[in-house]
């Protein structure tokens, strides 16, 4: 099975490092993923395809890691790309969200223009782990539109974040489980 097939070669490509940022987290370093162009290019083509049944207006990625998917899943999609960025960097009028993460806390803003008023964002990350991430990330995008489902490289299972994600949106989908 082809899709069986792919997540073994990206498990296979992701790196595992105990203790990182802090003792007790097993870090998932998905920086190898990047040095190998092909096999990008066909979890990108996997997770677009995730969803083709599914009303997608433009794709919104998290800062940083869910920019390295995220935008080359907006491309394939052919919608556009909005950038959820850390607080403080983004230049013009922004909305915002503070939220929990498995080892700190954070505030995350978009720029208010880049969402369309009623418009369906798919919201994308590389990994989900507590789901503190997702969950501040689409109360952002709610405040003018619809979430129109969660894409994930990987999904740390074992966290159950998903259950906190049903609540708002169902449709799920993550290339990788652990
Ligand atoms: O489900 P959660 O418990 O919220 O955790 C998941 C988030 O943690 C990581 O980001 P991080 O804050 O480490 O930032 P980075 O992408 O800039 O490395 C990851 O990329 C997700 O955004
Ligand atoms: N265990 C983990 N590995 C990589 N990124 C993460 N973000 C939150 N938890 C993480």
């Amino acid at each position: 099975m082809k899709t069986k097939n792919l997540e073994e070669r990206v498990k296979s490509v992701i790196r595992d490092v105990q203790d990182f940022p802090k003792p007790g987290i097993l870090f998932k370093d998905i920086t190898p993923i990047l040095l190998h162009p092909s096999l990008l290019q066909e979890m990108v083509a996997a997770m677009a395809n995730q969803f083709k049944d599914v009303k997608v207006d433009a794709v919104a990625g998290i800062e940083s890691r869910g920019y390295l998917f995220g935008v080359l899943l907006a491309q394939k999609l052919q919608v556009p790309f909005i950038m959820i960025r850390k607080e403080g960097k983004l230049p013009a009028k922004t909305i915002n969200e503070s939220y929990d993460l498995e080892y700190g806390s954070a505030t995350i803003e978009v720029h208010e223009d880049a969402i369309t008023k009623g418009s369906h964002v798919l919201i994308h990350d590389d990994l989900l782990a507590t789901g503190g991430t997702a969950v501040a990330a689409a109360n952002l995008i709610q405040q003018k539109a619809h979430v129109a489902g969660f894409s994930f490289v990987i999904d740390l299972t074992f966290l159950e974040g998903s259950k906190k994600l049903k609540e708002i949106q169902p449709i799920i989908k993550s290339l990788i489980t652990y």
